[in-house]
């Protein structure tokens, strides 16, 4: 799984204000790994609760692994060095452990005015969201010009710089993922593709690509999601194994992704569940369980970002 720590937890929808207390929460219960984004406006609440925790000695950075993901406003290659210094500002950090292309698709560049004042990164911490989704009349993205092969020489440079450990991308399909992977002179290649994965949508194909070129795997949406309603931890099976195991059912969940050697980012912004989410490591789901839990699929995904579907990059198109 390469140097990434099994389970993260990801700051998607936690709130400005609770996210600190949540960080704080899971450094305490052990966690490593902390999943960002540019695009979840809140890494500088992240942030405040990692360096809250390394002033009190309860944890050194070099034993966190932190990574965040650039937006796809910023694919232009001279915009992803000011968009990483961003979120390291905001998270007051002077390194990542990871930096993901959050999808494939490039958009628009935001309007020359902001890129100016992203020289002193003040105007962009202000404005958060400004001009993330740039959206034509009939409220589809607009697409930018810049192929993602460029916006990958320029992720590579930040690694030259020492800004980043290292360098992976998030929603891309098998055909992307090859096309980065064959292309001339890469330098480094992706450490992983955060995907999402759970057991409606358990992406085999996706996962055993990935894992035969020797790219892991991250799992996002690990429960279900935080908002679409889908309800995999009532599901029947799930809770079956749950009461034989005497665990809960996101701790199935969870332990799933561990036994096929996926990475696995649950959110959380309530304690017990961020406790809950680690204790995953002092029980085994037999072949049976797996396979089980496995059968559940029905190719069911809720990131589907349906105002990108007619960029050329729009990963869902092919069935992995
Ligand atoms: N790369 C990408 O494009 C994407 C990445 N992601 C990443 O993946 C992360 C995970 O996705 P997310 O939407 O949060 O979905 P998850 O599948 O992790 O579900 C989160 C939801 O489950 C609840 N939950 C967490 N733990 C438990 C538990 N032990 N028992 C019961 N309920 C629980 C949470 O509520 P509570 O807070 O109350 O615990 C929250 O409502 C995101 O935060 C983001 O970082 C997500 C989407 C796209
Ligand atoms: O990271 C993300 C959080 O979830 C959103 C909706 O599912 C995604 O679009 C986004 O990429």
């Amino acid at each position: 799984m390469g140097d990434i720590p099994a389970v993260g937890l990801s700051s998607w929808k936690a709130s400005p204000g609770k996210v600190t207390e949540a960080v704080k929460v899971a450094i305490d219960a052990g966690y490593q790994h902390f999943d960002c984004a540019y695009f979840y406006h809140n890494e500088r609440e992240v942030g405040a609760g990692i360096r809250c925790k390394i002033k009190e000695g309860a944890v050194r950075r070099e034993d966190l692994f932190i990574a965040t993901k650039r937006w796809c406003t910023c694919h232009k290659k001279s915009l992803v060095k000011t968009a990483c210094r961003r979120s390291l500002k905001a998270l007051k950090l002077n390194y990542l452990d990871l930096y993901l292309i959050h999808w494939p698709m490039g958009f628009k560049p935001p309007h020359p005015e902001w890129i100016m004042s992203c020289s002193e990164l003040s105007f962009c911490l202000s404005h958060p969201g400004v001009q993330d989704l740039p959206l034509d009349e009939s409220n589809m993205v607009i697409p930018g010009d810049t192929d993602f092969l460029d916006t990958w020489e320029a992720m590579e440079d930040l690694v030259i710089t020492r800004l980043v450990k290292n360098i992976g991308v998030s929603n891309f399909n098998h055909e992307q993922l090859e096309r980065l992977l064959n292309k001339p002179g890469l330098r480094f290649k992706p450490l992983t593709n955060q995907i999402e994965c759970h057991p409606y949508l358990t992406q085999k194909n996706l996962i055993s690509f990935c894992q035969s070129r020797d790219v892991s795997v991250t799992a996002y949406h690990p429960l279900g999601g935080s908002c679409e309603g889908v309800d995999l931890i009532d599901d029947p099976v799930i809770q079956r194994i749950a009461k034989e195991h005497g665990k809960s059912p996101a701790q199935i969940l969870i332990r799933f992704q561990i036994q096929r050697n996926v990475i696995v980012i649950p959110g959380s912004i309530t304690p017990s569940h961020i406790k809950e989410n680690i204790q995953v490591f002092d029980f085994e789901l037999t072949q049976h369980d797996m396979d089980n839990i496995l059968s559940l699929d029905r190719n069911l995904r809720l990131a589907t970002f349906p105002i990108t579907k007619n960029h050329k990059d729009y990963p869902f198109h092919i069935e992995y």
